[in-house]
């Protein structure tokens, strides 16, 4: 099965596609079937040092350009992300297993607005005047960092490659992007419309490759940056690495957030937050709130209401429009989601729907509810990743604060109430990075997104993420005598 919109080689170096077969062999498997629908190379140590050099060798001219300069580029790049949104989406689809009916509203399009955000911001990226006692005055220059990584998840990677790149470039600096070895097609179509759209080549590379290829990159010394998508544990690997050169770094790790349903919440409402919360993108979501705590005397209504609505999810061909649910990302995750199911009913947990593999080719499951869940279960404390929601009751809400920031993770945490002073009490009580109140995982790219605690160091998007992408000298001018002791 080949689609239009494939690339045709596994790196995109210096405004190229390249290919290099002395890398191993990466298949691409598309979920859905388990058809083998390309095979990449991943990226030798020749082709990282290709990749790092075309960066380096980019980069000072990118950064002498004015940031009105470089934004037309971005702007540039999400105009034309945004005309070949189709192909793009089917291409995330294929990535991915998502179903289209997601892809198209969810990857390329967030993607864009990351470049056009960014491409709007960056011609006011400016330093500052600083006036001082005696006359004498200071100012601010922001510089960029030098040569950023990029180290991509599987769930979103185009998303994921653009929210790295539009910030990275908007601040003059180049860029090498590693997507995961299980999704390595749509960061090299990023690359591609990059250029299109003006940028220099070797601006914004791609190389593919498992952790080895990044821990090389993590370390290289011609990097200055390394901003990971990952798990917490690959988060402390990369850390520890990129510390031991004092390298930047931005970690958007993983979470296991809290969803709080209080009995005057609105019941539909609550019930389609905890079902974009732990179903949508089968619920291969880092911020996903996959602890659903609903007040006792709410508790038989939301899962009747749950069961209800879970009756008219359309589990099919990802490709096909109507599709709402689609498989696994690969049949390692599945299998790591099933043994997580069995664990849960072997702790006692009641699975009230759901969770089972689908008799079809591909990496099919369906959405899992677990009702009965106490907090000392695996299923309650472990990142799943996958379509497995646990619905926990509580009483009251100092109760529920305590359960719910008892956890090592930060990412995210959603309240639903028709009590907005409450709303607003628990969601500052709560910690975590990326909150939602009646509603849950917006991620518009004007909102700082990532988390606290065990999920990770810096924001992506907003304004917040310029922080993370440049550096500032500051520049004292003292306009009469220097005065010294001797
Ligand atoms: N906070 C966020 O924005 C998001 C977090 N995630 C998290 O990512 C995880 C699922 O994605 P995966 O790709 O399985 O994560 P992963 O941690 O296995 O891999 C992430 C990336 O790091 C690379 N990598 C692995 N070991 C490395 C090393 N030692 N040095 C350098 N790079 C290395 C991988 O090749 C991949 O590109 C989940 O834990 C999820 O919560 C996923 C999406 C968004």
């Amino acid at each position: 099965m080949t689609y239009p919109t494939q690339p045709t080689a596994s790196h995109f170096i210096g405004g190229e596609y390249v290919e290099d077969t002395a890398g191993a062999a990466l298949p691409v498997v598309y979920p859905a079937t388990g058809e083998t629908i390309a095979i990449l190379h991943e990226a030798t140590p020749a082709i990282i040092d290709r990749a790092l050099e075309a960066a380096k060798g980019a980069q000072a001219d990118w950064a002498a350009m004015s940031g009105t300069e470089r934004g037309r580029v971005l702007r540039r790049a999400a105009d034309i992300m945004r005309a070949r949104n189709h192909d793009l989406s089917v291409l995330e689809t294929m990535d991915t297993g998502k179903p289209y009916q997601e892809t198209s509203v969810a990857d390329a399009t967030s993607g864009a607005d990351a470049l056009e955000y960014f491409g709007g911001l960056a011609g006011s990226l400016t330093g500052e005047h600083i006036q001082l006692p005696g006359g004498d005055w200071a100012y601010t220059v922001r510089e960029p960092l030098g040569v950023c990584v990029g180290l991509g998840a599987w769930n979103y990677p185009t998303q994921i490659a653009c929210w790295k790149a539009a910030p990275a470039l908007a601040c003059g600096n180049a860029m090498v992007f590693k997507p995961s070895e299980t999704t390595p097609l749509c960061a090299l179509k990023v690359a591609k419309i990059l250029i299109e759209a003006g940028a220099p080549p070797g601006l914004f590379n791609v190389v593919q490759g498992a952790g080895a290829a990044g821990a090389a990159l993590t370390t290289d010394p011609r990097v200055d940056k390394v901003s990971l998508t990952g798990s917490v544990p690959t988060g402390k690997k990369v850390y520890a690495a990129a510390a031991a050169e004092m390298k930047h770094v931005t970690m958007e790790l993983g979470g296991k957030s809290p969803l709080v349903v209080f009995d005057d919440a609105d019941l539909d409402d609550a019930v389609g937050g905890a079902i974009l919360g732990n179903f949508y993108s089968s619920g291969q979501v880092c911020s996903n709130g996959t602890r659903v705590f609903v007040q006792r005397n709410l508790r038989d209504a939301f899962l009747d209401r749950l069961s209800e609505r879970l009756a008219n999810a359309v589990i099919g061909d990802p490709l096909d429009p109507e599709t709402s649910f689609g498989p696994m990302v690969s049949e390692g995750q599945l299998q790591i989601v099933l043994n997580y199911i069995s664990k849960g009913t072997e702790e006692g947990a009641r699975l009230v729907s759901g969770g089972q593999r689908l008799d079809r080719p591909g990496c099919w499951i369906t959405p899992a509810v677990f009702a009965d869940v106490t907090d000392d279960m695996t299923i309650a404390r472990e990142e799943i990743f996958g379509p497995v929601m646990c619905v926990l009751d509580f009483e009251n809400e100092d109760e529920v604060i305590a359960r719910a920031n008892a956890t090592e993770y930060g990412l995210s945490a959603g309240v639903f109430t028709s009590d907005l002073q409450r709303g607003h009490r628990v969601i500052g009580a709560l910690q975590a990075g990326s909150c939602f109140l009646n509603s849950y995982n917006d991620a518009p790219v004007e909102v700082p997104f990532g988390g606290v605690k065990m999920s990770g160091v810096g924001r992506e998007n907003s304004k917040a993420a310029i922080e993370h992408y440049s550096q500032l000298k500051s520049v004292y001018v003292r306009m009469g005598r220097v005065e010294a002791p001797f």
